[in-house]
C-alpha cells in the first residue's frame, strides 16, 4: 500500500452533474495494456502500463478468479470525505457478465449495494477489511448498483483495486 501511495501518479477527474462541474471526491489511476481503453465516468481513460507491482497483483488475482484481466483502476480514499456514488460498472466494453476482483487495502469501508428496479430489495453493506478480495460477477452489475458512502467520523487511507477484462467496442463505422 506504501508503495502503490507514493509511486502512483494520482489524479482527480472532474464530473458533470446537471451542467455543474465537481471535483471527484477521491483520487483514481488507470493501468492496463494499451488496448484496454475504457470510458469510466463519462470520461476515456487511456491505461498507464503495468508495473512489475501491480502485474503481479494481476496475476494473483487471475489465479483467484479463475478469469484474466487486463487492466486495473486504483481509486484513493484519502479520509472519510471521500466516497464513490452508486453506479453499476456496466459499461458495454466490460460485456454483459463481468468479472471483477476488487482488492481492498488500509482502512477498512462498506461497500454497499442496492437494487437498480427492485426498491423494496433489502440493500447490502459488505465490509471491505484491508487485504481482501470482492469478486463481482455473473449478473450483479446489472441488478445492482453499489458505492462508498462519506463517513462521520476520521478514518484513515484506503486504496482499492478493481481489476477488470475490457474488450473493445468499435463504434458502427469503425474498424
Ligand atoms: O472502492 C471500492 O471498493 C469500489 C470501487 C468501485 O466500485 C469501482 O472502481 O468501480
Ligand atoms: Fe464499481
Amino acid at each position: 500500500m506504501e508503495l502503490l501511495l507514493a509511486q502512483t501518479p494520482w489524479r482527480q477527474e472532474s464530473i458533470t452533474v446537471y451542467g455543474k462541474t465537481h471535483l471527484q471526491p477521491r483520487l483514481l489511476a488507470w493501468y492496463g495494456e494499451p488496448a484496454a481503453v475504457y470510458r469510466y465516468s463519462g470520461k476515456t481513460h487511456q491505461p498507464l502500463p503495468w508495473t512489475d507491482q501491480l502485474d503481479g497483483l494481476r496475476r494473483r488475482m487471475e489465479a483467484l478468479a479463475g478469469t484474466p484481466f487486463n487492466s486495473v483502476l486504483l481509486n484513493y480514499y484519502r479520509d472519510g470525505r471521500d466516497s464513490m456514488g452508486l453506479h453499476a460498472d456496466d459499461e458495454p466494453e466490460l460485456g454483459p457478465e463481468p468479472v471483477i476482483a476488487s482488492l481492498s487495502l488500509g482502512e477498512e469501508r462498506a461497500l454497499y449495494f442496492r437494487h437498480k428496479r427492485d426498491k423494496q430489495a433489502r440493500g447490502l453493506d459488505v465490509s471491505l477489511p484491508h487485504g481482501s478480495v470482492l469478486l463481482m460477477s455473473g449478473a450483479t452489475q446489472r441488478y445492482w448498483k453499489h458505492g462508498i458512502r462519506k463517513l462521520r467520523r476520521d478514518c484513515g487511507p484506503r486504496l482499492n483495486l478493481t481489476f477488470r477484462l475490457v474488450g473493445s467496442i468499435s463504434a458502427p463505422g469503425e474498424d
